[in-house]
């Protein structure tokens, strides 16, 4: 591509502690309050992303193989929308809200939810989506009136080299920046006390740093990895099952934490659903992956490793796919039909290009293997009737799930995105993001004329009938009886069909009608006897 990347190097150890002091002098000084401020910032890094595309496009081609879609699509115009979506909401979203759900009595306090920016943040990348899972959370972060700390991911040494130059190039350095390294530059940046830490990548790590973040009571979003089922069922569409499922699993050669770990499949359409995922890889890369300029590498021979190491173990049956190249981080996209839910396929997270697929005799034993699997993975994917899925999506648990398509919900730039349990807590994206770095600060007011009004409120209280007086104003009434069944007021017993059924609801608006058309009667005598005027 004749584009020079910038090297990637660690920040020293000893320039961390002073780098992260000052952002949080920078922080206390406000510069980071004025929405305007923010929203110039994220401007001028929309630009500099736009101005350093190739860089980041043969960034992600190094340290994934991602060839130019995926890396476009997911990483450049990926962050560029978010920056748009931002800054087109950011004035309207920084405006305090007026609560909701408050009382006459409290309305002359004026009640409200101002969004205070939390203070200073660290976010830490992951390696498979270097841009988006970084500067995503960052463009948050920003976006919230924080000033940030940025630790991409060192398995994407040139990914995180160019981050780095675009932020240097774009951003206030005393608001917002990146430091590199590892875990020797992660331990000491874990030792500072941060206003809020957000994580993504493993389980494991995850609770290294909440751990780091607990003394502190640091808050902390994780954004973790799971074992997702995808449940396909006799009345499913095979061939759209498999294209779908094939490419969630070949997108950035498997590495993307919201694609399935496994398919379970009704035997009685196991073999059509395999066929399928075969004719989808002649589809997608007529000429093998491994000469696609459109298939990804493993991030580096540690990864490579492992997921060999995973089908290495398999007591299943390979029925495509199979091979690997460790010189070139090159697996191909792998479909094994297996029978033990303990199979090795089954017991992690492949974070690669591997297709396990398992026959199972009936919908109920697919979610009884899945909830067993992982009670609460990051996605869930069902396809077959509308009432398999909704029998699917009632009887699990997940961050997110979409019906009848893989991992789709995941690609929605402005869909909430999160675990749940331990495959992660918090979310982001869209609005989640800038509520995700704001505190919800709730506010009053209280008028000084109202003291002579509130005045019940301070002691002695003893003697006095103050708890009277507040009381009749301030405490509701239960709308419902010892046994926990509604209680209807005598208007809405009258007007709606109330308790006891429609034989009694019926009778009550019987009366009503009654009572309605024997007034009018009444009325209508009255006017004639001349006792009162006529009804216009
Ligand atoms: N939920 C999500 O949005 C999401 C996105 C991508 C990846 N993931 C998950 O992340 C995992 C793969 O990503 P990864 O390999 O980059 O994750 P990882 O946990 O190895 O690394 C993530 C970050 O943690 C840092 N880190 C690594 N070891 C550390 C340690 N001992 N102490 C402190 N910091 C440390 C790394 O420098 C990196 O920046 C998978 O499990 C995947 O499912 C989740
Ligand atoms: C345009 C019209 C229509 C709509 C068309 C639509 C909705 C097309 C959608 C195409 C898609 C979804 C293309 C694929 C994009 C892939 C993306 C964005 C990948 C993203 C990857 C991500 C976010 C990975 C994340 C990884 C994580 C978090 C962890 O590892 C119609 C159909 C409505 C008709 C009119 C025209």
């Amino acid at each position: 591509m004749g584009v020079q990347l910038p090297p990637f190097e660690s920040t020293p150890i000893e320039n961390i502690s002073s780098t992260v002091d000052g952002l949080r002098q920078t922080f206390w000084s406000s510069k980071t309050r004025d929405v305007q401020f923010r929203i110039k910032q994220l401007r001028k890094l929309y630009w500099a992303i736009e101005d350093n595309k190739d860089l980041i496009l043969e960034a992600c081609k190094k340290d994934l193989g991602k060839g130019f879609f995926e890396a476009m699509i997911a990483e450049v115009a990926w962050v560029q929308n978010d920056i748009i979506f931002m800054t087109d909401n950011l004035e309207k979203w920084c405006k305090d809200e007026s609560a909701p759900d408050i009382g006459l009595a409290n309305k002359f306090m004026r009640p409200k939810i101002r969004k205070d920016p939390l203070g200073i943040v660290l976010v830490v990348g992951a390696f498979n989506f270097p841009i988006q899972l970084s500067f995503g959370p960052m463009i948050g972060a920003i976006s919230g009136g924080n000033t940030v700390v940025l630790k991409p991911s060192e398995n994407s040494p040139n990914s995180a080299a160019v981050m780095q130059k675009i932020m240097k190039e774009s951003l206030d350095p005393d608001c917002y920046t990146c430091i590199q390294g590892s875990i020797p530059e992660m331990k000491v940046l874990l030792e500072e006390k941060w206003d809020k830490i957000f994580f993504t990548g493993s389980a494991n790590v995850g609770k290294i740093i909440t751990k780091a973040a607990a003394p502190n009571l640091t808050p902390v979003v994780l954004e973790l990895g799971g074992r997702n089922p995808a449940i396909v069922t006799r009345k499913a569409d095979m061939r759209l099952a498999a294209r779908r499922l094939l490419w969630a699993k070949t997108m950035n050669a498997g590495q993307v934490c919201i694609s399935q770990n496994y398919t379970l499949v009704d035997k009685e359409v196991l073999d059509s659903f395999v066929n399928e995922l075969k004719a989808g890889l002649k589809e997608f890369f007529p000429n093998g992956p491994k000469a696609s300029e459109d298939y990804g590498r493993m991030v580096n021979l540690g990864a490579f490793n492992r997921v060999k190491k995973m089908l290495d173990g398999t007591t299943g049956k390979i029925v495509a796919g199979g091979t690997m190249d460790a010189d070139d981080l090159f697996i191909e996209p792998t479909v094994v039909v297996i029978t033990d839910p303990e199979d090795s396929l089954m017991r992690d997270e492949s974070f690669g290009p591997l297709l396990p697929v398992m026959g199972v005799d009936n919908l109920d034993q697919a979610i009884h293997i899945a909830n067993q699997t992982h009670r609460t993975p990051l996605g869930v994917y069902a396809f077959g009737s509308k009432a398999e899925t909704d029998k699917i999506l009632a009887s699990t648990t997940s961050g997110g799930a979409s019906i009848n398509d893989g991992m789709f919900h995941g690609t929605v730039g402005t869909l909430a995105f999160g675990g749940v349990g331990d495959s992660g807590s918090g979310s982001y994206r869209g609005k989640a993001s800038f509520d995700c770095f704001v505190h919800h600060r709730s506010i009053t007011h209280t008028p000084s004329w109202m003291d002579s009004l509130l005045a019940a409120r301070y002691p002695p209280f003893a003697g006095t009938n103050k708890y009277e007086k507040l009381s009749g104003m301030l405490l509701k009434k239960p709308n419902f009886d010892r046994a926990g069944n509604t209680k209807l007021g005598w208007i809405s017993w009258l007007f709606t069909l109330g308790t006891g059924g429609l034989f009694r609801g019926a009778l009550r608006a019987s009366l009503l009608v009654g009572v309605a058309v024997a007034l009018r009667l009444l009325m209508d005598r009255r006017t004639m006897n001349g006792i009162l005027p006529p009804v216009e």
